[in-house]
């Protein structure tokens, strides 16, 4: 059972985006950016649940059978043949998985748009992965030179997919959430009429850098 902290922890993740919670915790770690959602604008939000199914999807149907609520099915997949469709999609959304995040390529992807299950993968195709393997789950997989650990926190967006242990993202928290609601506000004032660089030392900055003194670009 997740603690109260990891609940309210979770709680506050799903109200910040990957750029204020990236913006906020440097050493936080990015997916690839070849990692899409399949449906714009789909936000993923839990837990990873790890899955090494590089050769065959044996070990996607068991990482399956042991996931539920808040579960983010993080699965190390093939390059050119699919680990999973809309069966297993809509089996995770029956157990109440929070998505399904593949290094490799998922199919059926017309319904599994249309779903409502948060699905990332670096693309699609029509084939599918043997099912022959033992299975092997929960153990730490590479995706690109990003390694992610069971029970790794997990946030993805159109923008991408963050990740971080508890303590990682504890450390970002409060910072991302400031940095959403400054941002939101300095939109807002611009959608009103002010000028963006009326809230940023855009001249300082550029006359420090000129002059090489050390100086950072700052939103206000
Ligand atoms: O064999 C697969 O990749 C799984 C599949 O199509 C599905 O889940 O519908
Ligand atoms: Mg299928």
């Amino acid at each position: 059972m997740p603690s109260s902290d990891s609940a309210d922890l979770i709680q506050r993740l799903a109200a910040v985006d990957t750029t204020s919670l990236k913006d906020a915790g440097a050493w936080l770690r990015v997916l690839p950016a070849a990692l899409r959602p399949i449906r714009p604008g789909a936000r993923l939000l839990g837990r990873a649940l790890t899955v090494d199914a590089r050769e065959d999807l044996m070990p996607v149907l068991a990482g399956l059978a042991e996931a539920g609520p808040g579960d983010v099915l993080v699965i190390a997949g093939h390059p050119d043949h699919a680990v999973a469709g809309e069966l297993f999609a809509t089996e995770a959304l029956r157990r109440g998985v929070a998505g399904i995040v593949i290094d490799g390529r998922c199919r059926d992807s017309r319904i599994l748009a249309g779903l409502g299950l948060p699905v990332f993968a670096r693309g699609v195709a029509p084939s599918a992965c043997p099912a022959r393997a033992v299975p092997v789950i929960q153990v730490p997989i590479l995706i690109g030179d990003v390694t992610v650990r069971p029970g790794d926190l997990v946030l993805g967006d159109d923008d991408g997919l963050v990740v971080g242990s508890d303590a990682e993202v504890r450390e970002a928290v409060d910072g991302a959430e400031a940095i959403q609601q400054r941002e939101g506000a300095l939109r807002a004032a611009i959608e009103g009429g002010e000028s963006l660089f009326d809230h940023l030392n855009y001249d300082e900055h550029v006359a420090a850098l000129r002059e090489g003194r050390d100086s950072k670009l700052n939103f206000s």
